[in-house]
């Protein structure tokens, strides 16, 4: 029989004070759910003084944001734990850190970040954290590398594919990104003004076929261990350092859709700018996600075409010139991905505060078909964009 119970604020404050590692348990008196995610239960265990010390986040046997209507896997909250561990080893200084976990109660301790800041909400706010893109390509090339087959032995590596089986949250992204936006899907979730640019989406034959190639590597290319879901909400910010957060949805896939996500969502806040903060505005902010675009590609590729160089353990992927023509593939798929990631995020059932919080109507349907349009043309044109130089004045074009 399962251990398993959902905690409540009070179960949470005594897991803390068990497993949180603090030096004064019996301090931790209080807790805040304070989740604001899709899946889970976040709880912010408090001291005597109210000051914040640890996380404890559950999942839930459902999907927090539809209900138990669609239940979900518990298991999620190993995976989660585990890719965050590995993820640490790697690189700690951009990874939370995980200080317990029990796969059976689905719970995980992790440390507090509340001195940091959701990247997405300072996005929305046109804050601008000029180190972030360049930290978030280092977690990116250090963790993708890694975990991948130039520096894994490919015994231990298949393995490692077995473990970070994620099925039920693999769909949830297989269904959401590249099925839902396509169709006529009750899980859909766009104003009726959107309707003549969902259906062109829909009508575009190049477009379902370019999908469907997404998809498709998505379902079968395991390159390496990804977050599986790093979106600018997924981040924490501070002056100087950034954190990744909540990788439920760990599993081997291919490498270009962590850093396709993360554009994606910087684009997202760029097509979102001249609604969040006035069209006259928005044009220092939007030069600042462009070179975010920019910063974020050139430090991964970088760094991992430095760790190929000095780390590759597999001799022939260590072919001088190998890991180059790879990292067209990565950078190829990544755009797509982009796209993908800007039309689901404006039509399916998962959106931003980078689009949904634009007031003024008519604003608002302006940027989101924007999003769509420019996702739409990084779907088609991705093969062709040969680097990030090209993709910023793609950019620039489609604006
Ligand atoms: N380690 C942490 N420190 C401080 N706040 C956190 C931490 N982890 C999560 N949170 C807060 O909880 C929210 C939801 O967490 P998240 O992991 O994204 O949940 P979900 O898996 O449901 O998406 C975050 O947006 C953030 O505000
Ligand atoms: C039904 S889950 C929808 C959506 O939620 C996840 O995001 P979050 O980080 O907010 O939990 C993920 O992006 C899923 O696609």
């Amino acid at each position: 029989m399962s251990r398993y119970y959902t905690f409540t604020a009070q179960d949470a404050v005594e897991y803390a004070r068990q497993f949180g590692g603090v030096a004064d348990p019996q301090s931790l008196v209080t807790a805040d759910e304070i989740g604001d995610g899709n899946l889970n239960l976040v709880f912010k265990i408090r001291d005597t003084a109210g000051k914040s010390r640890v996380i404890v986040k559950q999942a839930l046997p459902y999907v927090r944001c539809v209900g138990e209507s669609w239940p979900l896997t518990l298991d999620r909250a190993r995976i989660e734990a585990e890719t965050l561990i590995i993820h640490g080893q790697y690189c700690p200084q951009h990874t939370v850190n995980v200080l317990h976990h029990d796969a059976e109660l689905a719970v995980m301790v992790q440390e507090d970040l509340s001195d940091h800041h959701i990247w997405r909400s300072e996005l929305v706010l046109g804050k601008h954290y000029p180190q972030a893109a360049t930290q978030l390509g280092e977690y990116l090339a250090q963790t993708l590398f890694h975990t991948s087959d130039f520096y894994q032995n490919a015994q231990a590596k298949k393995a490692e594919v077995s473990r970070f089986t994620n099925p039920e949250l693999c769909q949830i992204t297989e269904d959401l990104f590249f099925t839902d936006p396509y169709v006529d899907h009750e899980r859909n979730n766009f104003e009726p003004v959107l309707q003549p640019a969902v259906e062109a989406l829909r009508q575009d034959k190049p477009l379902r076929l370019a999908v469907a190639a997404l998809k498709h590597r998505f379902l079968c290319k395991a390159q390496a261990l990804l977050h599986g879901d790093i979106h600018s909400g997924s981040i924490f910010v501070a002056e100087g350092k950034l954190k990744a957060i909540d990788a439920e949805f760990g599993y081997y896939g291919p490498m270009g859709f962590d850093p396709g996500s993360a554009l994606g969502n910087l684009l997202l806040n760029y097509c979102g700018l001249p609604g969040l903060v006035g069209v006259r505005e928005a044009a220092d902010g939007r030069e600042q996600r462009l070179q975010d675009v920019r910063e974020l590609w050139l430090s991964f590729s970088a760094r991992f075409l430095q760790l190929a160089r000095d780390k590759s353990q597999d001799p022939t992927l260590a072919e001088p010139g190998y890991a180059e023509l790879f990292l067209q593939e990565v950078w190829h798929d990544a755009v797509g991905y982009c796209g993908a990631e800007l039309i689901r995020r404006t039509v399916g059932l998962a959106h931003v505060a980078d689009l949904d919080t634009i007031k003024d109507d008519a604003m608002r349907a302006d940027c989101q078909r924007h999003a769509l349009s420019l996702g739409q043309k990084l779907i088609l044109t991705a093969q062709q964009i040969g680097d990030v130089e090209s993709l910023i004045a793609r950019i620039r074009q489609f604006s």
